[in-house]
């Protein structure tokens, strides 16, 4: 695993933002052989997606032949629902770069068949071969993707049942009542996300430290399903300061001393 331990949120959006500009020019994309990246919703990539827009308007990059996969999508909330995550990525980010309609996937939160569905989307991944870079952020539950505690470590994309903490947290966008958040959502699994070539999370403020923790120093454990990264070949967790609250002072202070060398 790669942590970059960065001082605040605006950092790791920028060098979040820098980090996917510079994987998908490397990669030379075209129509046969499409960049795809994997995408999150929620507070934390906002600034990220700010950034990517602002790179995109200055000519750095070009999303014509990027494919994405969403992570997730509420259950029972029709696209057009304002805090629909189709809402939430068109109005943060697809609305304002040159990424074809064709080219964006997200799961279908209104579907009366749930399990076609999420058949449906893997194979529509797998008929891409893989996603080249997964961006995440990660629930104060320690969740990647909604792949809430007890998650399988090795589930593929299915509907799962949000936790009391992921409620809470998420009722900010439901005018603060928890009882407006949709209990369910559909899911790409812990498997899904450990196929992708590579995969960037972003950590950022206080209330993520438990879970920063949980990712870097906890056991592998499906009660922390962030802590399934440790599994994987390509893991880069990016965070700011206030989510390193509960690391270790050793810790840090080796990542830290392994980015000034860049010896990984
Ligand atoms: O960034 P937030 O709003 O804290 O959300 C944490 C995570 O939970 C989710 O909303 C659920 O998948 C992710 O999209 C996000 O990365």
């Amino acid at each position: 695993m790669r942590l970059v331990p960065l001082d605040s949120a605006e950092q790791v959006s920028q060098w979040s933002a820098r980090y996917i500009v510079d994987k998908i020019n490397a990669f030379k994309p075209t129509a046969d052989k499409p960049f795809v990246l994997g995408l999150p919703t929620g507070g934390t990539p906002q600034k990220t997606y700010q950034e990517l827009i602002r790179l995109h308007k200055a000519g750095e990059v070009s999303f014509k032949h990027v494919v994405t996969f969403n992570m997730d999508e509420y259950l029972g909330l029709p696209k057009e629902h304002p805090e629909s995550y189709h809402t939430f990525m068109h109005e943060n980010l697809f609305n304002h770069i040159d990424i074809p309609a064709e080219n964006i996937n997200l799961l279908d939160g209104m579907t009366d068949d749930v399990d076609a569905e999420c058949e449906r989307y893997e194979a529509k991944i797998r008929s891409y071969g893989k996603i080249h870079l997964f961006m995440g952020g990660v629930g104060v539950d320690g969740h990647i993707a909604f792949n809430e505690p007890a998650s399988s470590l090795s589930s593929r994309t299915r509907i799962k049942t949000l936790t009391e903490d992921t409620l809470i947290a998420n009722s900010r966008f439901f005018n603060n009542d928890v009882n407006q958040v949709p209990k369910f959502a559909l899911t790409v699994g812990v498997g899904t996300l450990l196929d992708a070539e590579e995969v960037l999370i972003l950590v950022t403020g206080y209330n993520k430290a438990l879970a920063l923790q949980a990712c870097v120093e906890g056991p592998v454990n499906h009660m922390w399903t962030i802590s399934a990264l440790q599994m994987h070949r390509r893991a880069v967790v990016v965070c700011d300061e206030p989510a390193t609250q509960e690391l270790k002072v050793k810790t840090v202070k080796y990542f830290k001393q392994l980015e000034q060398n860049v010896a990984r």
